[in-house]
Order: structure tokens, then sequence, then C-alpha cells
């Protein structure tokens, strides 16, 4: 176990291999320029150990390992290689200018890997893994070995190969679930057994390398910190090969939020949200909206009862606070399923300070909006505060309004105006729906106006978005204008010209 107390918190070293494990997701391979714009951000971001590559794989990545060496200085700069000679010949190359270079390499250990990947045996495995770490140290001080698919290997050979490698001068011990099977009972235990069992276990950092394939990356790596684990090999986002690995800004969160585990890292949290970004867009790998962390739900509250329980305190529904990890955009969405604390909160924050009456008319205008939208835009609420609440107060209101319009049909329009109070009905018909409508309330308001512009606008969503419609009318050489929102572009329009009508009365 992790020491308990505060004072004695231990430093978990952050392994990013985004440019490794992260690149093998089919479709989002890198550019050499790309792969230093990552590695420059991880750099940033205060990764200790950044995986540049696997150099043999192709002339691309092994330039990929030259060039991110030359630019990045405080991180370790890691290139993976097989149990071969050769791998890790071209590894020692491509790493020749880094600062700190590390070579990482390894083998099978699990019974699958051993019969049916090497058709071989375990006392061959073992010598092999000895050997390579021995050649790999001829090159650089720094050599980490993994254990390809420790997760599933057995226990006892397992801690036999760690402290042969170990007694070989590898300095790191990467013990990767490959195929993310272990629960994190099991994968803690296994690193507790290690650390039991290893002689001179001490001499080397134990890492953890998971997989997500049952969903329990980042839970496995934080069973393995309990249990001795002091690095984490993780990636931005949680990309990587199938279901992908230990997500960063889950294992980094985890560490910073839970003052309870003993155990930090050197990550400025600051810089998760622009790091995600950048790979979400450079790998065109969209973020799901609901991942931890990152994702855009991940702080967003929508229903009313959350929204007035962040506003009265934010921790009553959020453990982390999201300007830890750069977000910086209000978290109260407001939706049909919001109530007033979120929507007086959104409109104090445009400026309109509503009284209690003021707002329960904005409430009952809001929910016709935002059941009509999926969410409701800070255009939306001016148009509510502005807009929609001076049309309360007018003498001349849209009480009904029919239309009847389609391919080969006379356009008719029926409406019913409530002025001072009273409904007055007219029909009319024109060249298209909006024609007929205002013919029809021209009939209601014979105030004579010339209209000068009739401007309909989207805003700039889909098919379910408001129009805003912008009129200018004149009356005795003085212009007016009229403005109204609304997902019915024939009532806004209609509105808009009641508006513009109204002003000149
Ligand atoms: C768990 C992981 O994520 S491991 C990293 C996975 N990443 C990659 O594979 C990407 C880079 N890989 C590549 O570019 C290529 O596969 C190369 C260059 C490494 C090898 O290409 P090829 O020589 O054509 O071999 P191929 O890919 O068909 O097969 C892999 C070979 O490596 C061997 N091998 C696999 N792992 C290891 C290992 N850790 N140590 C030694 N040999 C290994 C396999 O047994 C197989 O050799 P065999 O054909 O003699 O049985
Ligand atoms: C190459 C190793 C470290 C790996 O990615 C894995 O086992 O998942
Ligand atoms: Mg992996």
């Amino acid at each position: 176990m992790v020491a308990t107390t505060a004072d004695s918190a231990e430093k978990i070293i952050i392994f990013d291999t985004t440019l490794r494990d992260g690149e093998q997701v089919p479709g989002s391979q890198l550019n050499t320029l790309e792969k230093i714009e990552v590695a420059k951000a991880l750099e940033e971001l205060g990764v200790d150990v950044i995986e540049a590559g696997f150099p043999i794989s192709s002339p691309g990545d092994f330039k990929s390992v030259v060039e991110i060496s030359k630019v990045v200085s405080n991180p370790v700069i890691s290139a993976l290689t097989r149990a071969k000679e050769k791998d890790i010949d071209v590894a020692a190359e491509a790493l020749k200018y880094a600062k700190k270079g590390r070579i990482h390499t390894g083998i099978g250990t699990s019974p699958y890997h051993i019969y049916s990947k090497f058709n071989s045996t375990p006392e061959q495995i073992l010598e092999r893994a000895v050997q390579m770490v021995k050649y790999a140290r001829k090159y650089v001080d720094d050599v980490e070995f993994f254990a390809e698919d420790a997760g599933r290997s057995d226990n006892a050979f397992l801690a036999q190969v760690v402290e042969a490698v170990i007694a070989a001068g590898a300095t790191v011990i990467n013990l990767p679930d490959t195929t993310g099977y272990c629960t994190p009972y099991e994968y803690g235990e296994k690193i507790r057994y290690l650390k039991e069992n290893v002689a001179n276990v001490d001499r080397a950092v134990l890492s953890a390398h998971c997989h997500n394939d049952l969903g329990m990356a980042t839970a496995n790596a934080l069973a393995g910190i309990m249990n001795g684990i002091r690095q984490v090999e993780c990636t931005i986002n949680g990309i990587g090969e199938r279901a992908g690995n230990t997500s960063l800004e889950e294992i980094v969160m985890i560490l910073k939020c839970r003052k309870d585990i003993p155990a930090y890292t050197d990550i400025d949290t600051t810089k998760i949200l622009k790091t995600s970004r950048l790979v979400s867009n450079l790998m065109r790998m969209p973020v799901q909206a609901n991942k931890a962390i990152v994702g855009r739900n991940a702080f967003a509250h929508s229903s009313g009862i959350h929204q007035d329980g962040v506003l009265k305190n934010r921790e009553n529904y959020e453990i982390i606070d999201p300007a830890d990890i750069g977000v910086t955009d209000s978290s109260i969405v407001l939706t049909a399923r919001s109530g007033r604390a979120a929507l007086d909160h959104h409109l104090r924050r445009l400026g309109y300070n509503l009284s209690h009456a003021e707002l329960d008319v904005a409430y009952s205008k809001f929910l016709v909006v935002a059941d009509a939208q999926k969410s409701v835009s800070d255009d939306d609420l001016r148009n509510l505060a502005g807009t929609e609440m001076v049309e309360d107060a007018r003498r001349i209101k849209l009480d009904y309004l029919q239309v009847v319009c389609g391919k080969d049909a006379i356009p008719m329009a029926t409406v019913r105006l409530l002025i001072d109070g009273e409904a007055c009905v007219a029909t009319a018909s024109g060249n298209g729906p909006i024609d007929a409508s205002i013919n029809a309330v021209r009939q209601l308001i014979t105030q004579k106006v010339t209209l000068e512009e009739f401007l309909i606008q989207a805003f700039t969503r889909g098919t379910d978005d408001v129009g805003k419609v912008h009129i200018q009318v004149a009356n005795k050489g003085k212009v007016f204008y009229g403005f109204s929102a609304n997902t019915d572009i024939i009532t806004a329009s209609v509105n808009a010209y009641i508006d513009a009508v109204s002003k000149v009365i």
C-alpha cells in the first residue's frame, strides 16, 4: 500500500504514450509536425515521460522520434522496441539527440504469448528478456522493460522475469494489462505480489500500462498505485489500441481530487482541456460528450434542481472545480429542464436584472423556446429579456395565427389581434404565407406605413433553429424598426411587423 500520511505522499511519474499507443488508433496517425506539436503540448502540461514512437516501425516514426528529441527538453523521451537487437539499435539511433533518452523494450510473458505468439518456452522468453535489457543498457542508462500481457501472466513466472531483468539493469518495469482483462482487485494484488516476492524490486520503478477493454483501465492503474506502482502509462483522452488506455486526465484528476490517496503528479491540470482538444483535433478523434474530465458535458448541469444546487454552492454537485482543468465557460446549460434560478443566473450574466414578476414572465416564455429547441443560447435569452417582454407591454398583440400554404395552394392567413384587449379577426391572401399574414394584419391596423426592409435570418444552428425577423417601416419620413424571433418564422414576421407599427402608433 502507499503510505498514508500527506507528508509522505508519493510522486507518480506520468508516462504519456499518446504518440505511440494512442497513435495505434486506426485513422489517427500523425505526421512529424503534428507529433512535435503534441509533444510540445505534453511538455507544457508537465508530463515526465513522452513515448515518442516505435522507431523501427517506419521511416516516418523514426523521424518523429528524432525531431521530438531535438525540441523537447524536460521530459524523458522513450522509444519502443521489441526484444530484438535490430529494434534496439534503431531506437538508440533515433534517440541520439534526446537530452534524456529511454529505450523501452520487452516481450510477452503470458502463456498466450509464450506459446501461441512466440512458439517458445518460459525459459527462452526469460533468457531473451535478460539479453535484450543488457543489450539496451549498452546504449542508455534508462531502460524500461515491458512484460507484455502481464495482466494474464502467471504471477510466479512474472516475478522471476522481473527479478532477472532488474538484475540485468532495467530501471523501470512496465506491467501491462495488455488486453484490459484484469479487475482492479486482481491487478492490485499482482503488483503487491511482485513487491513482496521480487528481490531488489525497489531498485526499479514499477509502471502500470492498462487497457480499457472492460472499462477498467483507470481503475486498474489506481489499484496499481495503491499497491506500489510509481509510474502510470496513459494517453490524452484515453485513446489507444482498441478501447484505449488509462486516460491521463482521469488518473491525474483522481490524485488531485482524492486527498485521501497519498500520491500526486506534477501535471499542470489547467492545461488538460487545451491538450485534450489539441489531440482530439489533430487525431480526428472526437471526445465523447460524457467522457470524464474532458467531455463536453463533464461539467455541464442542465436540470433545474442541480443548477439551483450548483448556484447555491458549486460543491453541491461538483467534485472538481472546472477551472482546475481549464474550463472557463458556464456550466449551467439552459434547457427545458432548467428552473428560474438558472434562467435568472444567465440573464444577470447578460446584464438583465429582472424582478420576480418579470422573471416569471420570462420563464414561461423561456420554456416555450426551450421546448422547441434542445438548448437556449445567449441570443435567445436576449430576445426573451429584450423583445419578448416588450411585446407583452404592447397595446397590439398577436393572439391567433393560421396559415394555409404549400405547393399549388393559394396562401391564405387568418389572424386574430388583441387591440387594447379587444379581439379583431381578418383573413387575407398573398403571394406567400408571410405576405398573406401581413396583409391580414394590415386589414386590422390601418396605420399607413411603407415597408422598407424585411430580413429573415436563422441563428447559427439547424432546422429547429429560431428565425429572427428585422423589419424597417417608414411613416411621414421617419423610420421605425421592428424585431421578433420565433421558431415559427411566420409568427416572427407578424410580430416584427406589429412591433414596428406599434412604434409608429
Ligand atoms: C502491445 C503493443 O501495443 S505492442 C506495439 C504494437 N505496435 C506496433 O506493432 C506498431 C509497429 N509495428 C510495426 O511497424 C511492425 O509490426 C514491425 C516493424 C514491428 C514488424 O513488422 P514485421 O517484421 O513485418 O512483422 P509482423 O508485424 O508481421 O509480426 C510481428 C513480429 O514481431 C514479433 N514480435 C512481436 N512482439 C515481439 C517482441 N516483444 N519481441 C520480439 N519479437 C516480437 C512477432 O513474433 C512477429 O515475428 P514472427 O513473424 O517472426 O513471428
Ligand atoms: C508495448 C506494451 C507496453 C503495450 O502497449 C501493451 O502491452 O499494451
Ligand atoms: Mg498498450
